[in-house]
């Protein structure tokens, strides 16, 4: 079984990234993140430090804008400032979003050529409907590290767990786009393992730690972890029992170390596409 090198996917995303960066500083354009973080959820803090962390190496600013517990017109305010502000390129807004405010909601206040992680339900139609369009930057590290892994996707069994706008249906979006056969499974899946165990790429983005076992996957079979579950002891696993599965599975993305670092270096993309205009 292989373990699949996010770092190093990572770290050749970036490479480029920053010779991006420094093209677009010569020209006067300094690309500019603007992170709105609307609570103190633990997955998301993780995220933004790596995203703050990521961004001043590669020399994109990174705006970190934290308003833990604000109301939907509070933030529906601040992402519409955010978007008509000519000194800020690139727009992400963490989620969970405080009780009683979703981001289907809020989401379609981000002006769509700054929607770098592809909030706005704009964004989610035009990659339904095949037309150039920011993705979430999570969906898009399932697809790159697949294709970087030459992972052959069309026409194989293709099994996504989860169905949220950030990362499951989109996921399913891009990957249907490259010709797989995808199923999604959710909450309501009668016998999931039944499905999961005919696909030969599974992916898991439910937000459970360790819950799909040795049983849910088929043998050979490429599986990508997406979950970042914290634990008590302040460490991160996925929604993988990493563990159980090795002897089963062909190749697997570790938590920490597999989708995290892509997704922070393909946002940072995003940011450098929405900042050349
Ligand atoms: N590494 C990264 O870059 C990122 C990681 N994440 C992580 O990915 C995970 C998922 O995030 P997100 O999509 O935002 O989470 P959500 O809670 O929005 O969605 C979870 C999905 O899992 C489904 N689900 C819940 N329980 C089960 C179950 N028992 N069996 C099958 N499906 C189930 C839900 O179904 P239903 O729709 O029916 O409720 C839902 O579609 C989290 O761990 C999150 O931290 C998220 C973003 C980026
Ligand atoms: N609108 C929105 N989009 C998101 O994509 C989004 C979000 N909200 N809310 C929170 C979750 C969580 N998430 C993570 C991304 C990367 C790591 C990551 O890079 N983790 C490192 C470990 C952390 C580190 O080394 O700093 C790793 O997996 O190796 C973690 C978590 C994105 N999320």
């Amino acid at each position: 079984m292989t373990l699949i090198d996010g770092r190093a996917i990572s770290q050749a995303i970036l490479d480029t990234v920053s010779a991006d960066v420094a093209a677009l500083r010569d020209a006067g354009t300094t690309p500019t993140l603007a992170i709105v973080v609307p609570t103190d959820d633990e997955a998301t803090a993780w995220y933004v430090r790596s995203i703050v962390r990521t961004a001043t190496k590669v020399g994109v600013e990174a705006r970190q804008i934290d308003r833990h517990g604000i109301t939907a017109d509070e933030l529906v305010a601040e992402l519409a400032s955010l978007s008509s502000d000519p000194g800020v390129h690139g727009i992400i807004c963490q989620t969970p979003l405080p009780k009683g405010v979703t981001l289907d909601q809020v989401g379609q206040h981000i002006a769509p050529a700054k929607d770098v992680d592809g909030a706005n339900p704009e964004s989610l139609g035009r990659l339904a409907a095949g037309l150039p369009a920011f993705a979430p930057a999570t969906a898009q590290a399932v697809v790159e590290i697949l294709q970087r892994e030459r992972t052959p996707l069309s026409g194989v069994d293709l099994v996504v767990v989860g169905r949220s706008n950030v990362v499951g249906k989109p996921a399913a979006l891009l990957l249907l786009a490259e010709n797989a056969t995808v199923t999604v499974c959710h909450s309501r899946t009668r016998d999931l393992a039944a499905h999961t165990r005919r696909a030969d790429v599974l992916v898991a983005a439910v937000g459970r730690a360790h819950m799909l076992g040795a049983d849910h996957v088929k043998p050979g079979a490429v599986v990508i972890d997406v979950g970042t579950n914290p634990t008590e002891d302040g460490g991160l696993v996925g929604d993988v029992d990493t563990a159980a599965v090795e002897p089963v599975a062909g190749s697997i993305t570790p938590v920490p170390g597999g989708v995290g670092p892509v997704t922070t270096a393909l946002l940072l993309r995003n940011v450098v596409t929405a900042a050349r205009g």
